[in-house]
């Protein structure tokens, strides 16, 4: 037969490899830690009792949810929320204060689920715009920036916030009187406290609340312990999957396709860090390598005649279905068929719930999405870009990785649930499309230069006329857009649990946390890199 001429992409090998990864150790393992925890808790909860100032109160909540200790605190958080909003909200709360408080109250209301009008900003406002003297009040500014990202689709006021304040944020950084004021100002320009990952953030603020002069000890003490103890438990995830991603022995022999184990880890890090959470996250790692493997297979390693075997023997879920597959997918189709079916196994004996017709779709829809793509790639077509959304938002795969996260972690598993599912909900299409354009900004440039379907940057060029710097404003416009559709979707009633919609938020963070400074998933860049070696291996002295 005429040699193939297969694409490269010439990945580089992972960051960690498997004995660096298996020799990870924590000492915050055991009772002794868990005792000290369990004090310093109780301390602060006794803060939570205690403190009655509202600003206090809110300050308290904002900042332990910074520290990212707010997973400890949620009835006394609850507790005093509920109770600033029925005491005050009628509206005196909302009168005689600064900027920073009705802001910080604004933004904390609406994280929390808590229905709040843009118009408590009114007093701020005159003629339609923020009142000029406002923008010597950095602290205000700032408040006003990071709760103008909870706006949903045509609160204008919040649009205009998230303009005056970015303006006026960016000329006091320049300005550079504050050092400390600066470092946490261009933080919050780089990207808002509400598109950001808890536990990335977490590490980040504890040394910034370090030296804060109201810093309180407790609580710093609080934060580093809790925080070191988490990532002891999150080295053993990682190296628990570690070791089951050796054993399929597909990194060796399919040396052509991206070796992401420890990534793959960290994306599910991002998604649910809680400790409690550890079989979602080892599942959903599994999900995520698989994913990271048959997607460099689709857009480069197989020909067009071996991709149409392998969707099809996915859509028949078989194993008879291998005869015909080249060997590279044998292994691949194997190791899916495998991982998959013994999730389903863990259902069926935990819940006695027959989940293999999820997967089985869910897994053909995908492939059926990468196929497409292959065939465009194959053919020179170039898509329009709401044409290569409305595919695209299948081929990231979220609405396969937030499937497995479902089954991973909900007890008892319903069926309006996995009807709603099914139907590719909102949540699940807008998450979709935020880790998608994403990607799309993080990734095209690389996927393109050894041959890749057009992306949504190269989709809107060819439609419009734009140049490339233009059609990546607009898709950052677009994952703006998209975040107020997903705000909107948080407050809507579904079968979906507070939980699920969480994670999907989470995916579309990770997805802005790994591409923000280029492809921090196929490139060990640097800042991802650092990242990692900040939440698994360094604990905080
Ligand atoms: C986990 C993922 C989001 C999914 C598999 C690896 C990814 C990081 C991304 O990889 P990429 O090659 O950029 O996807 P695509 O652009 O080929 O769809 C798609
Ligand atoms: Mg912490
Ligand atoms: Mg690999
Ligand atoms: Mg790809
Ligand atoms: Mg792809
Ligand atoms: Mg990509």
């Amino acid at each position: 037969s005429t040699d193939i001429v297969r694409r490269t992409a010439d990945y580089q090998p992972p960051i960690w490899d498997y004995d660096y990864i298996q020799s990870l150790r924590s000492e915050y393992l055991g009772e002794e830690y868990t005792r000290q925890v369990n004090k310093l808790k109780e301390q602060v909860r006794m803060m939570l009792h205690k403190v009655m100032d509202p600003l206090e109160q809110l300050e308290l909540i904002d900042n332990l949810q910074r520290l990212g200790l707010s997973y400890h605190f949620e009835s006394e958080t609850k507790r005093i929320l509920e109770g600033l909003y029925n005491n005050n909200h009628g509206g005196d709360l909302w009168k005689k204060e600064n900027l920073y408080a009705i802001a910080l109250k604004f933004r904390l209301f609406r994280q929390h689920g808590y229905s709040v009008s843009e118009e408590v900003f009114n007093s701020f406002m005159e003629r339609g715009s923020f009142k000029a003297c406002l923008c010597d009040d950095t602290k205000g500014m700032l408040a006003l920036y990071e709760a103008s990202f909870l706006s949903i689709e045509g609160e204008n006021i919040l649009e205009e916030a998230r303009d005056f304040s970015k303006k006026h944020l960016q000329e006091f950084v320049k300005q550079n009187k504050d050092q400390n004021l600066s470092t946490v100002v261009s933080h919050a320009l780089e990207l808002p406290l509400h598109w950001r990952i808890l536990r990335v953030e977490a590490r980040w603020f504890i040394d910034v609340y370090r030296s804060k002069e109201d810093m309180n000890p407790t609580l710093l003490m609080l934060a580093e312990l809790d925080f070191n103890m988490v990532q002891a438990t999150h080295q053993e995830d990682l190296k628990q999957v570690s070791r089951w991603w050796r054993s399929t022995g597909i990194a060796e022999k399919l040396s052509y396709v991206r070796d992401r184990m420890t990534e793959s880890f960290f994306w599910t890090v991002g998604c649910t860090f809680h400790p409690h959470f550890g079989y979602c996250r080892r599942i959903s790692s599994k999900v995520n390598v698989l994913i990271t493997v048959l997607d460099d297979i689709y857009d480069v390693y197989g020909t067009l005649d071996e991709l149409e075997l392998f969707t099809d023997a996915i859509e028949r879920w078989d194993i008879n279905a291998m005869d015909g597959l080249p060997n590279y997918m044998k292994i691949c189709f194997l190791a899916l068929y495998n991982s998959v079916n013994e999730m389903a196994f863990d259902i069926l004996k935990e819940q006695e719930f027959h989940s293999i017709r999820y997967f089985k779709k869910t897994w053909a829809d995908l492939c059926k999405a990468y196929l497409l793509e292959a065939k465009w790639y194959y053919s020179g077509y170039t898509p329009r870009l709401e044409e290569y959304l409305e595919n695209a938002c299948f081929s990231i795969a979220a609405p396969t990785i937030l499937l497995h996260a479902y089954f991973s972690y909900t007890n008892p598993i319903t069926k309006e649930a996995l009807d709603c599912l099914e139907e590719y909900p909102n949540i699940v299409r807008l998450s979709s499309m935020i880790l998608r354009l994403a990607d799309d900004l993080g990734t095209s440039t690389d996927e393109l230069k050894r041959g890749d379907v057009p992306k949504s940057i190269q989709c809107y060029m060819n439609e419009t006329g734009a140049s490339e710097e233009d059609a990546r404003e607009y898709i950052r416009c677009l994952i703006s857009a998209t975040w107020k559709k997903m705000n909107k979707e948080r407050a809507a009633t579904s079968p979906l649990s507070e939980t699920f919609i969480e994670i999907a938020f989470n995916l579309g963070r990770m997805a802005q946390c790994i591409y923000q400074y280029g492809d921090g998933h196929g490139v060990g860049n640097h800042e991802t890199k650092d990242r990692l070696v900040s939440l698994f291996v360094q604990p905080i002295p």
